[in-house]
């Protein structure tokens, strides 16, 4: 009977029959910052532990709610001062939270958070990535360099594989790089030139990429002692 049904449904319509939620596969993907937001990350194993090596950089918003940790991460939080509460979660634990990772292995407190979570709230659920309505996806980082790649749950193996050829290809000096081509546009966007220079100047930096921290050095006082300030 239930094959009769599903019979007739597409792919996403089937998924959805099984799991029980509402499909929605418009993820946009977006850099935050998430200073001020209230992060409540539920469970305290493997999972818990990933994303909140992501999530570091507002260590000051963060609460973890679990009765117990994983060793590597209670170390983690006891290097980094993250509040940790030693319980069962409860819906007062995340009822102002703005970003809230479900990371439990317990079914039943996964479907509760999901069920009585704040509405306005972004929802990440480890278990079942539709359920929640924001994806974590991979990243590369080389300084101000941030790569995220994401195969929308099709294949998380699949994304640390690109993520691994991606990686091979970036040169070793590319940080490096990417902070003088930081520093160069800083500099461009001050001068007195026209619009024309301006882009040629900022094109030429990337079309014959500079990496040696002497010849950006020279490159920097050529621009300079040019009289491109007064063109
Ligand atoms: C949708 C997403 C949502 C999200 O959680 O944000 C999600 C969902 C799920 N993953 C599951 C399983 C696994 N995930 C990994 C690994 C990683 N998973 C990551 C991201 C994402 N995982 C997001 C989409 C990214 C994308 O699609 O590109 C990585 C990239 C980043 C990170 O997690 O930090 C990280 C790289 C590891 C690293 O860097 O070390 C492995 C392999 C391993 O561990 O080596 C397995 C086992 C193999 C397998 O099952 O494929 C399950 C089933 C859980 C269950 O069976 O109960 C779900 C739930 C579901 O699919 O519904
Ligand atoms: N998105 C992803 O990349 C992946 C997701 N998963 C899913 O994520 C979930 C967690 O995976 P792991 O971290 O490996 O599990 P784990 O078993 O290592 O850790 C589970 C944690 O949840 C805590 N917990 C249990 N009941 C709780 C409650 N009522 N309130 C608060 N905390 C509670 C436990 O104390 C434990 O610390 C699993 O359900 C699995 O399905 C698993 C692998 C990858």
């Amino acid at each position: 009977m239930i094959f009769c049904q599903l019979a007739c449904l597409d792919s996403i319509s089937i998924l959805q029959y099984i799991l029980g939620v509402e499909i929605n596969m418009n993820y946009l993907p977006l850099f935050l910052n998430l200073q001020n937001k209230q992060i409540v990350i539920i469970g305290g194993g493997q999972v818990a532990e990933r994303r909140l090596i992501r999530l570091l950089p507002f260590k000051e918003n963060i609460t973890i709610v679990s009765p117990a940790l994983d060793k590597s991460l209670r170390q983690l939080i006891e290097l980094h001062n993250v509040y940790w509460l030693q319980t069962t979660c409860q819906q007062e634990h995340f009822k102002k939270a703005d970003l809230i990772v479900i990371a439990t292995n317990d079914p039943i407190t996964n479907q509760y958070v999901l069920e009585n979570a704040p509405t306005s709230a972004w929802i990440n659920a480890a278990h079942q990535a539709e359920a929640g309505n924001i994806h974590f996806p991979i990243t590369i980082q080389k300084g101000k360099l941030q790569i995220a790649i994401s195969t929308g749950g099709a294949s998380p193996i699949l994304a640390k594989k690109l993520k691994k050829s991606l990686e091979a290809e970036l040169p070793d000096q590319y940080e490096q790089y990417i902070d003088f081509l930081f520093e160069a546009r800083q500099l461009i966007k001050q001068l007195n030139i026209s619009v024309a220079t301006r882009k040629q100047l900022l094109h030429e930096i990337v079309e014959k990429p500079i990496y040696s921290k002497k010849d950006q050095q020279v490159w920097f006082e050529k621009l300079k002692k040019t009289n491109v300030m007064h063109d």
